[in-house]
């Protein structure tokens, strides 16, 4: 084993974490979301492609990294009564890595995980003292059996340890959605998600696209929700020839519903108000036959390259991308000007947990707060620019009330040309959509990510 490398490039600290050994790079792939707020989706990724890893190992990678965030709370709940003094971060990561293997990989034998980790420990340690006090803390809770978490009397608590998810959201959800719901979404976030891809509806049928990934030998089936979704059973999608070729783009199911809302047409003019990367920009031009007019606004210049980028792979020119806050699109489009706007607006992420794990600990009560402030003033600004008899879709990938239905309900209280407009053209199985125009999306729900819809109309006063 090779010793870890910190290679300074472009000015910016990059960790070096691959050196053939799985359980050692998943602790580097940690210790860089814990200490450089690097994204473990992003860094995982990374990762495996920069490093080629081979598919075996990939899964192996893949689940050590996300189990031990995701679990990171119950683990330290585990390691709690063994722990004396204060360790180093690594030794604290390495031993959470060794015990969700012990506790929640059957696959992976007890004395493996345990041999493993000592052998890291000799490895990074400075002094051999930290070995031993691996080996001992971990032989200890093989001894002693995991600690029990039934004994644990306050419901909220329990949910919190059990799923580790910060006890002040346990409380939140459990204020907002009730005991079964935020019970479920809890459970439900730790499990690993589906991956689907979207169909290019402006390039081929979804039976097309079915069977050029049948051709390629994966492992696919369609959605019961939406005609455009497809399910990948088995296999890495972005690498093949229908994903190249630009008859696909890999986007989770949930993400496909606001366009869906939106009731586009060929030949309308459309604003995206928070579009990069572009992931339901392209679905609308999709909808709308790649014919009319879509401006698809961002605030980060960086982004609007990623926009640029998915439309060219997709052969859709009628976007036209550009650098702007939406909360000043008044200053840069004529009022009453779009036939459709989507504000797929900055939000707490909360509905993405089971593929950013990290986000669970990283967010603040107080995000909440500014977020809707920022929501409502995007929607102010996205009102003044609808045509009379247009309409407009807000959303977020969160399951937050104050971000969600109270940014709707101040939202139509302070525009009273604004309502809700259900949408009777959304697919069969989105009933809440189709009769209310507002949907809340759990997890659970349909095993995709949390998210939340809302599709409005503008009525003359
Ligand atoms: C949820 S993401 C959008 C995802 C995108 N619609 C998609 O489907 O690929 C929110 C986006 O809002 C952008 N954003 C944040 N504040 C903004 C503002 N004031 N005006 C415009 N865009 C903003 C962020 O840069 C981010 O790209």
């Amino acid at each position: 084993m090779t010793k870890k490398v910190e290679k300074k490039s472009q000015g910016k600290k990059k960790t070096q974490v691959w050196d053939g050994n799985v359980r050692d790079a998943a602790l580097s792939i940690l210790l860089a979301v814990d200490n450089q707020q690097a994204y473990s989706n992003l860094l995982l990724n990374q990762t495996i492609e920069k490093n080629k890893i081979d598919a075996k190992d990939r899964g192996l990678l893949t689940e050590l990294t996300y189990g031990t965030l995701q679990y990171k709370m119950t683990l330290d709940y585990y390691l709690e009564p063994y722990v004396r003094g204060k360790l180093d971060d690594w030794v604290r990561w390495l031993l959470r890595l060794s015990l969700y293997q012990i506790a929640f990989l059957t696959k992976i034998p007890d004395h493996a995980a345990v041999n493993e980790s000592v052998e890291i420990a000799k490895h990074r340690a400075r002094h051999k003292g930290v070995s031993s006090t691996v080996n001992g803390i971990l032989r200890s809770i093989l001894r002693d059996g995991i600690r029990d978490t039934s004994t644990i009397a306050d419901p909220a608590e329990k949910l919190a340890i059990e799923t580790s998810h910060p006890l002040w959201l346990v409380q939140r959800y459990l204020n907002d959605f009730g005991y079964q719901k935020t019970h479920d979404m809890l459970f439900e976030n730790n499990l690993p998600p589906i991956q689907t891809v979207r169909v290019n509806t402006a390039k081929v049928t979804t039976d097309e696209a079915l069977q050029a990934l049948w051709d390629e030998n994966y492992s696919v089936q369609r959605s019961e929700n939406l005609p455009e979704c497809l399910h990948i059973i088995e296999g890495q999608v972005v690498r093949s020839q229908a994903f190249k070729d630009g008859l696909i783009t890999i986007q989770d199911e949930s993400s496909m519903l606001p366009a869906n809302a939106l009731d586009v047409q060929p030949g309308m003019r459309v604003l995206d108000m928070c579009a990069a990367p572009g992931g339901k920009t392209t679905h609308i031009a999709e909808k709308m036959n790649n014919e009319g007019e879509l401006i698809a606004t961002d605030l980060h210049k960086h982004k609007i390259k990623l926009i640029e980028e998915n439309s060219e792979r997709l052969g859709l020119s009628i976007i036209a991308a550009e650098v702007l806050d939406g909360r000043k699109a008044n200053d840069q489009f004529d009022a009453q000007s779009f036939d459709r706007i989507l504000v797929d607006a900055p939000c707490s992420g909360l509905g993405v947990i089971r593929r950013k794990p990290d986000i669970k600990y990283t967010k603040k009560e107080s995000d909440f707060a500014s977020l809707h402030t920022i929501q409502l003033a995007l929607l102010d600004a996205a009102h003044d620019l609808l045509k009379i008899g247009g309409k407009m879709v807000y959303s977020t990938c969160t399951i937050d009330k104050m971000e969600n239905s109270d940014t709707v309900s101040l939202f139509l209280e302070k525009h009273p040309d604004m309502e809700l407009a259900p949408a009777p053209q959304a697919p069969e199985a989105l009933v809440a959509l189709r009769t209310t125009g507002t949907m809340q999306v759990f997890p659970q729900d349909f095993s995709s990510d949390g998210f939340f819809v809302a599709a409005f109309v503008k009525k003359a006063q």
